[in-house]
């Protein structure tokens, strides 16, 4: 039997896998939302549950995991994030494409694309493909141009590579929205609280991008609630070898212990680097100079 998702209305469809839902997808996403506002279509965004380019033997790292996509995209305005698994689509030809997926699964009447989309076996077909076989049938395609910022096309590439140099201010004027991880918190060693500086135990999410080892300042949610934190990404040396993992202080908390809690850090800006001390005396101090900092830094990103 086909699988039909949207059978009791026609949808509008933006296409992509959209990593970080950044200026450039957020152009081609928002003008499929409006779209569909105004000709009382569903607004779905079809995408995969991995980056199809793993599948060609590059490997990937996520800017946004699957769980903040969809948060992210639901909180836009669209109805359905489809997720599909690449396999089941990545042997059809341009008109199968066309036919099984827009067609017979999500009744589309409108799709949406970026300048650089591709798709068919082997990503043959570019949007002026899509456009002539859509129109076959009654498919309107609209392609959005790059989006351009500080002289170049905002790409999830270019965007993995300022998470690497911990250029964290640009990774989010070009996001649009802050870059962080969501999850639950750790035990560590327990030395943080010994040193007076607890320090919020976070692992990074599978794959992530990670950011540079150092220090970041951060704002980190709790219940609803928003911190100043300044965040360690790194491996701690001072200490011992670990996993990169992510450590926060939250230099104006002083309430229970939050284990067990899901939170979510967000980071705003680089601070220093990481780097081994020869005591915990001198980690204790520099810990406590970067709280400072991130009080101080932070005054910029809240109002
Ligand atoms: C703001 C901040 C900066 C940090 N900088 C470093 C560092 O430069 N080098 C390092 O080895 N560990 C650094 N750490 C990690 C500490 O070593 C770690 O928080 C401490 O060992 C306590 O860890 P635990 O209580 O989770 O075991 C930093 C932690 C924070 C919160
Ligand atoms: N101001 C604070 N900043 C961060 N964590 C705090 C703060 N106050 C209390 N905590 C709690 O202390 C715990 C961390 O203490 P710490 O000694 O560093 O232990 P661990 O090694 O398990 O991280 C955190 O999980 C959190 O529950």
């Amino acid at each position: 039997m086909k699988e039909q998702i949207n059978e009791n209305n026609y949808s509008a469809v933006a296409l992509g896998f959209f990593d970080g839902i950044h200026q450039g997808h957020r152009a081609v996403i928002e003008k499929m939302i409006k779209v569909a506002n105004e000709k009382s279509l569903t607004p779905i965004v079809y995408t995969f549950r991995k980056n199809p380019a793993l599948l060609f033997g590059r490997s990937v790292e996520i800017i946004t995991p699957n769980e903040e996509r969809q948060i992210i995209l639901k909180n836009m305005g669209v109805s359905k994030v489809i997720e599909d698994d690449f396999l089941t689509v990545k042997d059809y030809s341009p008109r199968e494409f066309v036919e099984k997926i827009l067609v017979e699964k999500l009744n589309a009447k409108e799709v949406f694309c970026g300048f650089n989309y591709h798709f068919g076996k082997g990503g043959v077909a570019d949007h002026n493909t899509l456009k002539e076989i859509c129109k076959e049938f009654s498919i309107n395609v609209t392609v959005t141009d790059q989006v351009v910022v500080d002289g170049d096309t905002v790409s999830s590439t270019r965007i993995r590579k300022l998470i690497k140099n911990g250029e964290m201010e640009e990774v989010n004027k070009l996001l649009g929205h802050r870059f962080g991880y969501t999850s639950v918190i750790e035990q560590g060693n327990h030395i943080g609280r010994l040193m007076d500086t607890p320090t919020i135990n976070q692992k990074l999410p599978e794959n992530i991008a990670i950011p540079k080892f150092g220090v970041y300042t951060s704002i980190v949610t709790i219940k609803g609630k928003q911190y100043a934190g300044v965040t360690n990404v790194g491996v701690k040396p001072t200490v011992g070898n670990y996993k990169p993992l992510s450590e926060t202080w939250l230099p104006k908390y002083n309430g229970p212990d939050l284990y067990g809690e899901v939170i979510d850090t967000r980071l705003l800006c680089f601070q220093r680097p990481e780097k081994k001390f020869d005591s915990l005396a001198e980690l204790e101090k520099t810990i406590k100079n970067d709280g400072k900092n991130a009080l101080i830094n932070i005054k910029k990103y809240i109002c």
